[in-house]
């Protein structure tokens, strides 16, 4: 038993208080070298395996850390560096890694490239580069990062566990680059020397582990297609002497790909046994004596604290099925802890000491997975920290704050009614079109307006309390004033207010609603140095009182002959970007944020405002990563959103709002979602869109994006025309508006002014040319 061990599968990488957010912002803005990056990043990282070795973890893992991106630095390493970034460094720099990040323009050198394509990782709110390989591509080993870190590590005295990002995840995770066709993944052969290459230097540098993440795994794989493809890259790998490989994926069950890849010439298998649980048994079955089971049992992507009894049993269980195996069970967490804020400790003092009891971030789940590995061996050892976890847990089950049983009542009471509007939409659009006298392609913004300086300076102030409420108030009342009255003047026909006492579609919501916590700390890596502190919701979610009544009916009171949009956040988008409760099913926490949104809509509507915007941005990313599971997430999806915006009169237009997506997978959740207008991201993949359309129709009203809202650069009138000249081709004129891809808040106002007023002489244009 003593032969238990205990790791992470990764750490976060920003530090306790965001130093490498920090580090790499200086070293973009040329306030510090390369050599002070470098150098306060090896900091960085001895501090965090200190830290795993700290609470008694036995093994650390190396190369988890990353300027940017982990999938960036894997295909950099191997020499997936396309055309346009090549000459950008002479030996070794990063001038070309940042470039690929985030585009490099620096006229003085003459150079304006974009960045790589950025897509969501898996389910997660974390972004990785997207690498392009191109139909001539070649590998070349051009960064040894990894060994470089492992070394390091050495020197440190740990024996630390290399991590890599798998050849056959990488390349399902690629594209084919601009011009070329052939699939990443045929590239396969050519790419394995190169990894093999990298993985002697770490054999050389004595590595004894590697772990190799293959997160695809998790995912529905054509068996024909993957299992030779797996088997020829660990034969190779195999063949190494001196390496042994720990085959990881997380996210979700192995479900059919057990099978084969618990055959796989690999030294061990990582397991997921949070989201992945449904494996177990079938994992015990399979995987061969003489293999390491890695149990991942440590949620890496949740914020609460693990029931560890609970876990034990399992842990139990498999040591137990495990006693006459030759190799060992390793304790770990589900998946890196890339996606759990650093620490709990910066929160003491600032949430309360029942709410911190329910917690664990990073650094308290190492401890977890400490504890778990110890109590294996002898749970003696470790009896007060299991009876102190197992009461947290209780409280956390008992407590009055988190069960509201109004709540829980008025969501199971509900009949169908709550489900659909009053009349079909071709009737409500009828009494729409009475009620609102909107022209043929109504122009419209998608809601937010700069945030800009002075408004941030205001609200930090109001923060502080050098600003008091009411003139803070009186601050935003007179930035709505001019921004409607701006958008009047420029033509625009539907109007927003511009969400300036907002910083975070999702925040504000969760500010207002019960069942919601702040941390003070809680960041998560979204994306490059970018983090996001999700809101925790803990419990029954309801509405104490209205949250954009005021605000919306001052609005419109700017605006005496146009409508002024309601502008709310949908249930699934503030569920998808919080931390949500594990105690009941996402789906029931949606349907009880539903509500709140709902007696918000139907207080809109009796406060005069005629058309109301429930944004769903989110509702593409939380599709499950197997297909078997689809239904299941689009049906409680589209449900809680009709909720939310069912209970007003026909002749109340409700928008909603999808951006950060393709989605055309969810075209047909979309219809069913049954607003009377959409507005969708398109201007950056217009043929998706258009092609979406061709194969299922859209009978509702809709306004794809005129213009990516992601960069400053000012769209002429001519090519947005052409754009919606081609809309035109597929949506009838009549249920055709004019809108740009998504919010204002990210822009400045000199462009958005610019921006906005060729728009308005596009759809002005098309009507003329429509009479
Ligand atoms: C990410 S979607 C953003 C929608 C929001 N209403 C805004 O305009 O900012
Ligand atoms: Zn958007």
């Amino acid at each position: 038993m003593s032969s238990i061990k205990s790791t992470i599968l990764g750490f976060p990488r920003m530090g306790s208080d965001r130093q490498l957010k920090k580090l790499v912002e200086s070293f973009w803005a040329g306030k510090i070298s390369e050599t002070e990056l470098v150098e306060g990043s090896k900091k960085l990282r001895a501090e965090h395996w200190a830290l795993q070795t700290s609470y008694g973890l036995t093994e650390v893992p190396a190369g988890d850390f990353s300027y940017y991106d982990h999938v960036l630095d894997t295909a950099y390493s191997v020499g997936v560096v396309p055309e346009r970034y090549q000459n950008l460094d002479k030996e070794g720099g990063i001038q070309a890694y940042f470039a690929m990040a985030r585009g490099l323009q620096n006229k003085s050198i003459g150079v304006d490239v974009p960045s790589l394509e950025m897509k969501k990782w898996f389910d997660t709110n974390y972004h990785f580069m997207v690498p392009e390989i191109s139909d001539d591509q070649q590998f070349s080993l051009h960064s040894t990062k990894v060994v470089d870190e492992f070394k390091e590590a050495k020197e440190l005295g740990y024996n630390a566990r290399p991590v890599v990002l798998g050849p056959v995840t990488l390349l399902t995770l690629s594209k084919a680059a601009k011009g070329s066709s052939s699939a990443p993944l045929s590239h396969l052969s050519k790419l394995i020397p190169v990894y093999v290459k990298l993985l002697g230097q770490l054999a050389a540098a004595g590595a004894e582990w590697v772990q190799v993440d293959e997160p695809i795994l998790a995912l529905d794989l054509d068996a024909a297609v993957y299992e030779p493809a797996f088997d020829q890259v660990y034969s190779e790998f195999a063949k190494i002497s001196g390496l042994k490989y720990l085959l990881t994926s997380y996210f979700d069950c192995l479900g059919d790909n057990l099978a084969w890849a618990a055959a796989l010439p690999v030294d061990g298998i990582h397991l997921d046994l949070v989201r992945g649980a449904s494996d177990v048994d079938a994992a015990l079955n399979t995987i061969p004596a003489d293999k390491v089971i890695s149990v991942g049992l440590i949620n890496g992507r949740n914020i609460w604290k693990a029931n560890l009894n609970k876990q034990l049993e399992t842990l139990n269980k498999v040591i137990a099925a495990r006693a006459s195996a030759s190799a060992p069970v390793w304790v770990s967490s589900s998946c890196s802890l890339l996606h759990s804020p650093h620490s709990l400790k910066p929160e003491a003092g600032h949430l309360d000491e029942e709410t911190l009891g329910w917690l664990s971030f990073a650094e308290e789940k190492i401890e977890e997975v400490a504890i778990l590995a110890a109590a294996a061996i002898d749970s003696s050892s470790v009896e007060a920290q299991l009876q102190s976890n197992a009461a947290k847990v209780l409280s956390r089950q008992q407590s009055e704050r988190i069960t509201r049983p109004a709540v829980q009542q008025r969501l199971a009471s509900l009949d169908e009614t709550f489900y659909s509007r009053q009349a079909p939409f071709t009737e409500r659009q009828q009494v729409q079109r009475s009620a609102l006298q909107l022209p043929l392609f109504p122009t419209t913004t998608i809601g937010s307006f700069p945030q800009t300086a002075e408004v941030r300076k205001a609200r930090a102030q109001f923060r502080k309390g050098a600003l008091s409420p009411a003139e803070y108030q009186e601050f935003l009342d007179a930035e709505t004033r001019k921004c409607i009255e701006w958008q009047d003047e420029i033509g625009l026909d539907v109007l927003v207010h511009g969400e300036f006492e907002r910083t975070d579609m999702v925040e504000f919501f969760g500010e207002n609603l019960e069942g919601f916590v702040f941390t003070k700390k809680g960041w998560v890596q979204s994306y490059g140095s970018r983090c996001v502190k999700p809101p925790v919701i803990f419990g029954d979610v309801s509405r104490p009182k209205a949250m954009t009544v005021d605000v919306a009916r001052f609005a419109q009171s700017c605006s005496p002959n146009k409508p002024v949009k309601g502008m709310l956040t949908g249930p699934v988008t503030i569920l998808q970007w919080s931390f949500v409760r594990d105690d009941q099913p996402r789906s029931q926490t949606a349907g009880q944020i539903a509500l709140a949104i709902r007696d918000e809509v139907v207080d809109l509507e009796a406060a005069g405002i005629k058309v109301i915007q429930v944004d769903e941005p989110a509702i593409r990313e939380g599709l499950p990563l197997r297909k078997s599971d689809y239904e299941t997430y689009l049906k409680w999806s589209v449900d809680v959103f009709r909720l939310a915006t069912t209970g007003v009169r026909n002749e109340t237009q409700i928008h909603s709002h999808f951006c950060y997506s393709d989605f055309n997978e969810i075209f047909t959740a979309i219809k069913g979602l049954d607003a009377d207008v959409i507005t969708i991201e398109n201007s950056k993949s217009d043929l998706k869109l258009l092609g979406a359309l061709e194969v299922h129709g859209y009978a509702a009203e809709i306004g794809p994006g005129l213009y990516d809202i992601h960069s400053p650069r000012v769209p002429s009138v001519e090519e947005m025309a052409a754009r919606f000249a081609a809309l035109q081709k597929y949506i009838p004129a009549e249920n055709l508006w004019a809108n740009p891809d998504c919010g204002l808040k990210t822009r400045g106002w000199p462009e958005v002014k610019e921006s906005l007023t060729n728009l308005v002489a596009v759809a002005k244009d098309a009507r003329k040319q429509h009479a």
